[in-house]
């Protein structure tokens, strides 16, 4: 495992979007698995900054997102589909049609998690970027006695619900639901590049990746893939100096 740590968060903004940028130049119909929450926002930006100056195309690229809340009328700004158009989508010459969020509002939730995995068994991702949340969760993979490998429903932790209801305007408006990719679909991913930032998360990544494999750490399954970078800036990596 390829663990690099930054001083700063424009430097490890400007390699996750190199590592990106990279992928793209040499494989231009690249299928990436992207991520929400605040950790990608910059690296976004960057990938943004990037395409204006021409370094790197969207227009044949296809993009799946990992997880969806479940029950958030579409137009809301904090549904990940909202997110996503607005913090990189609308900002760079990908094709939305080739762009993939699963849909947390489908009358049949299982049907559509069959239908995600469906789109995800064909066109196999080539980089999925990865945030960690406080308790280990990867996607919205909470912590728990058994993972699923699929696409599938989640209650969400209550931890977590109010570790996102900062987006919200009280913690009431936090679905209790969500969509998400599972860790094997996750695991299938050619290269996995796992983002953390900030001293709130030193030990949660400290423990996912040195720590014993276990489904009550999900991020610790990534042990277990053969090809996975990790961008820490220094706050996040304090327990890897020590
Ligand atoms: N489902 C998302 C995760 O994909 C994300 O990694 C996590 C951390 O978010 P943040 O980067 O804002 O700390 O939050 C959410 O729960």
């Amino acid at each position: 495992m390829n663990i690099m740590t930054f001083n700063t968060n424009e430097e490890l903004n400007q390699i996750a979007a190199g590592i990106f940028a990279s992928l793209i130049q040499t494989k231009p119909t690249a299928v990436l698995g992207l991520a929400t929450g605040s950790t990608p926002i910059g690296i976004y930006q960057e990938l943004i900054r990037l395409n204006e100056k021409g370094y790197v195309d969207f227009k044949d690229v296809t993009s799946y997102n990992l997880d969806e809340y479940c029950g958030l009328p579409a137009d809301h700004p904090e549904t990940y589909r909202s997110f996503m158009n607005a913090q990189l989508f609308n900002h760079v010459n990908i094709d939305k049609a080739k762009t993939h969020v699963p849909n947390g509002n489908a009358a049949d939730l299982d049907a559509e998690s069959k239908f995600y995995d469906e789109q995800l068994a064909k066109a196999s991702i080539d980089l999925q970027l990865l945030g960690l949340g406080h308790n280990g969760h990867i996607g919205f993979n909470e912590p728990d006695a058994e993972l699923h490998a699929g696409t599938h429903v989640v209650n969400l932790k209550e931890e977590t619900r109010q570790a996102n209801a900062r987006f919200f305007n009280s913690i009431d408006e936090v679905p209790t639901q969500a969509i998400t990719m599972g860790v094997g679909s996750i695991l299938k991913a050619k290269m996995v590049m796992l983002v953390v930032r900030g001293a709130e998360k030193a030990d949660i990544v400290h423990r996912a990746l040195t720590g014993p494999i276990t489904t009550e750490v999900p991020a610790s399954l990534l042990q277990t893939h053969p090809n996975v970078v990790v961008l820490l800036d220094k706050e996040a990596a304090k327990h890897f100096h020590a």
